[in-house]
């Protein structure tokens, strides 16, 4: 079904006041068949307009459909006419929360880590892997009693995110990658608000990020690594521990940026002779995503955009390209150590967090996981 014929499909957002629940706001607020109808956050937020209960920090007003809009707990039953969820919850508390949902049969695109681990539920960058949507039947199935909606998909961590599509267009292109190393310079929106004190972030670079370069170096290869069949329990996520042969060392740092994660990455080929720098270029430029291709209206045009000058991407200048959707990718070179390196940016709240969830709710609806009832 061609997006434009979509019906309207109602919409839930949890952990709508924080950080990524505002970009889910901004991005729903302008979205063709999305419609926010219920909004979750906690209960110092519960009972209030949206209006009064936000910080809002961003640059555009609170959108009118929402402003006068109640926040409720994040209880199933202020969600059940919604036909997807959407969670910025912390971590803290979304575990139970996402888990009530799915077993009240609620379809849920989560952006917290508690889910992403689990073999049965979809690791999706949907700029990458959308074939995980085959794990959804045997997620229900499995559950006791199986469920018939109801279902978990996660997106990654947003600095997994900017990584992994430069490596998947560069897995299509030149086969296997056999080791990555990857340095990340992480703004300061990534930790929510009011996040790091600023005594400990301007004129400073803080090299640590508490489980941010464990889930870069597993998320990585959940997401590259394929679905198989384990007879029994079905179709589920490859062992993310040694049947993907790519190593990955991640080191992490917090920087005085406010949106948008800067990565150098250095990435050594199977095939020998490597690719050159130009034929990295062209392949990078040339990748697609299924969600392009599909129709999914968030996606972006260019999945990754190369660029050619010596001093891009930076995150003031190249984050909001193409509404931050995509990634931008500079820097292209011979690596002295592995085979080629290059920078990539991605937008941490866009692509990191809400329109990646945005993205794979469309592929949903695209792949009939929506169903009928809640449009
Ligand atoms: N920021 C980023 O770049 C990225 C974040 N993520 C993940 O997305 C999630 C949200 O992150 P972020 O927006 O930065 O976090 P924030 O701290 O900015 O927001 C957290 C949200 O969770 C709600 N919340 C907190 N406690 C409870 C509770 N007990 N019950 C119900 N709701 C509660 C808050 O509501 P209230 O306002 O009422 O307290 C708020 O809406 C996290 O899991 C994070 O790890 C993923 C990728 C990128
Ligand atoms: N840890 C990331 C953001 C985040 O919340 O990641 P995760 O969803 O994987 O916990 C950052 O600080 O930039």
């Amino acid at each position: 079904m061609p997006p434009h014929d979509t019906k309207e499909v109602k919409v839930g957002v949890l952990g709508a006041t924080g950080t990524v629940g505002q970009r889910f706001i901004l991005l729903l607020s302008q979205h063709p068949y999305f419609v926010i109808h219920a909004l979750g956050a906690s209960s110092r937020s519960a009972g209030k307009r949206y209006s009064q209960a936000v910080t809002w920090k961003q640059t555009s007003p609170v959108p009118a459909a929402v402003r006068n809009l109640v926040v409720n707990e994040c209880k199933p039953e202020f969600f059940k006419d919604c036909g997807v969820v959407f969670s910025g919850l912390d971590s803290d508390v979304a575990g139970d929360i996402e888990s009530a949902f799915r077993i009240a049969e609620l379809i849920v695109f989560s952006n917290a880590k508690n889910y992403r681990r689990d073999p049965h539920v979809p690791l999706i960058v949907p700029l990458v892997n959308s074939s995980h949507f085959a794990m959804v039947p045997q997620q229900r199935a499995l559950h006791s009693p199986p469920l018939k909606n109801g279902f978990i998909l996660t997106n990654a961590n947003c600095s997994t995110t900017g990584v992994v599509v430069p490596l998947a267009a560069l897995e299509k292109a030149f086969g296997p990658l056999e080791s990555c190393m990857i340095t990340t310079m992480q703004a300061i929106s990534g930790a929510g608000y009011p996040g790091i004190p600023s005594l400990d972030i301007m004129d400073n670079v803080v090299p640590y990020i508490s489980g941010e370069e464990e889930k870069i170096e597993w998320e990585t290869l959940k997401i590259l690594g394929g679905i198989a069949d384990d007879g029994d329990n079905g179709l589920k996520a490859f062992d993310m521990h040694g049947k993907h042969p790519l190593r990955i060392s991640a080191s992490c740092n917090r920087v005085p940026v406010i949106e948008g994660h800067t990565e150098c990455v250095s990435v050594r080929f199977a095939r020998r002779p490597p690719p050159s720098p130009q034929q990295v270029r062209e392949a990078l430029a040339a990748y697609t995503s299924d969600a392009y291709a599909l129709g999914c209206p968030s996606a972006p045009r260019h999945t990754i955009f190369v660029h050619e000058e010596a001093d891009r991407p930076q995150p003031r200048l190249d984050r909001d390209y193409q509404m931050g959707a995509g990634v931008s990718v500079g820097r292209v070179r011979q690596c002295r150590v592995l085979d080629i390196k290059f920078v990539v940016l991605a937008n941490n709240v866009a692509i990191g967090a809400a329109t990646s969830s945005i993205l794979n709710a469309e592929l949903a609806v695209l792949k009939g996981y929506i169903p009928s009832h809640s449009t």
